[in-house]
């Protein structure tokens, strides 16, 4: 049985565990596969990378358009609920649920379930979903998940409704385990505008052989982001999504920096002479031999950064936990640092 506490709703600061990565997000392969009712707004919405919006005087065939997932009010016995397959299966170590524009209509409490599943599930193709209920064909077909028999990750909570100041509800979650699917429950129906799952990427190595080459910061193969200077614009941790970045949102950009001189000057390498630098620290998914570096500036045209420099160690649990928590990085293991890649200019090509 897995343990899970409410850290806050409300205007202050969100946990720690927000800086992990999203393992349902729409852009890492996260999926619904069934809800058991889209009327108002489809299950999918709750997956979007983006923040949530509203539109005033926008109306559907069915009602208000909403953003996120909205069920009709039930006038059924029995409560909502849907089936979501991470995009990267792994550790959960909390949920976020935002309920932002879900005032008379957010989904009052939810519960949360887990499973880790072997083999790969063939649910009814979902399409096009707003205004419609799952049918009998979809209710059987999930039936074979036994799904309500799921490990609980949340026992049945009261959420906050969707004003700015008391949308955002997270909860840690204490378990160990690897997940690949979801089962939310909504009691008894509403709006929920997305549902984040943050944690670790887990996959299994014993196929891989020593010299096979694998992308170790990737956070499908278990990276994650461990701290950064700054994340003004993006948050470090789209440096290892999976895939190409799909616009500049997809990246890690700071603010230009107010300690700049007024007047540049480069070095004859041309790389510019600043008092200071941006940086982020990642945990690679494994250890291993580094033999190829990647840097993607694809979308920053007019401010990618003039220069970057590569650095790795090697640390334990006890001595990352040191650094992370203590030390927030701001003080390096002497000579446990080796530079990868010396400080070299960005060349930009398009
Ligand atoms: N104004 C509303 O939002 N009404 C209803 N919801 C939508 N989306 O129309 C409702 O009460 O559940």
């Amino acid at each position: 049985m897995s343990s899970s506490t409410r850290d806050h709703g409300g205007e202050q600061p969100a946990p720690e565990f927000v800086q992990m990565n999203n393992l349902v997000c729409e852009s890492v392969g996260g999926k619904v596969l069934f809800a058991t009712d889209d009327w108002f707004a489809a299950a999918e919405n709750l997956l979007k990378k983006g923040d949530p919006e509203f539109k005033t005087g926008l109306f559907t065939e069915y009602g208000k358009w909403m953003d996120g997932w909205e069920t009709r009010r039930k006038r059924i016995p029995g409560h909502d609920w849907c089936i979501i397959e991470l995009g990267v299966p792994g550790v959960i170590h909390g949920f976020h649920v935002d309920t932002h524009f879900f005032t008379g209509n957010y989904a009052p409490r939810i519960s949360v379930q887990g499973a880790c599943l072997q083999e790969n599930i063939s649910l009814p193709t979902r399409g096009d979903r707003i205004g419609s209920a799952a049918t009998e064909e979809d209710f059987k077909a999930v039936e074979r998940l036994h799904s309500e028999k799921w490990e609980y990750l949340l026992e049945m909570t009261e959420l906050t409704p969707g004003y700015a100041e008391s949308c955002h509800s997270y909860f840690h979650v204490n378990s160990k385990e690897r997940w690949t699917h979801i089962r939310l429950n909504i009691y008894p129906d509403g709006g929920i505008a997305r549902f984040k799952v943050y944690g670790i990427g887990q996959r299994d190595w014993s196929s891989c052989g020593p010299n096979d080459l694998e992308d170790l910061l990737s956070m499908a193969n278990g990276s994650v982001c461990l701290g950064y200077s700054d994340a003004h614009y993006g948050h470090p941790r789209n440096l290892i999504g999976l895939g190409r970045a799909a616009d500049m949102g997809d990246g890690w950009e700071t603010a230009r920096r107010l300690d700049r001189p007024p007047i540049l000057k480069a070095n004859k390498n041309g790389i510019l002479q600043v008092p200071g630098n941006e940086w982020t620290v990642f945990r690679l998914g494994h250890p291993g031999l580094i033999t190829h570096i990647e840097i993607d500036t694809n979308h920053f045209k007019g401010n990618s950064p003039n220069s970057c420099k590569i650095e790795a160690c090697i640390l334990t649990a006890k001595e990352e936990e040191e650094e992370n928590i203590k030390n927030k990085w701001a003080v390096t293991l002497e000579n446990r640092w080796k530079t990868l890649l010396p400080v070299m200019q960005v060349l930009l090509i398009f």
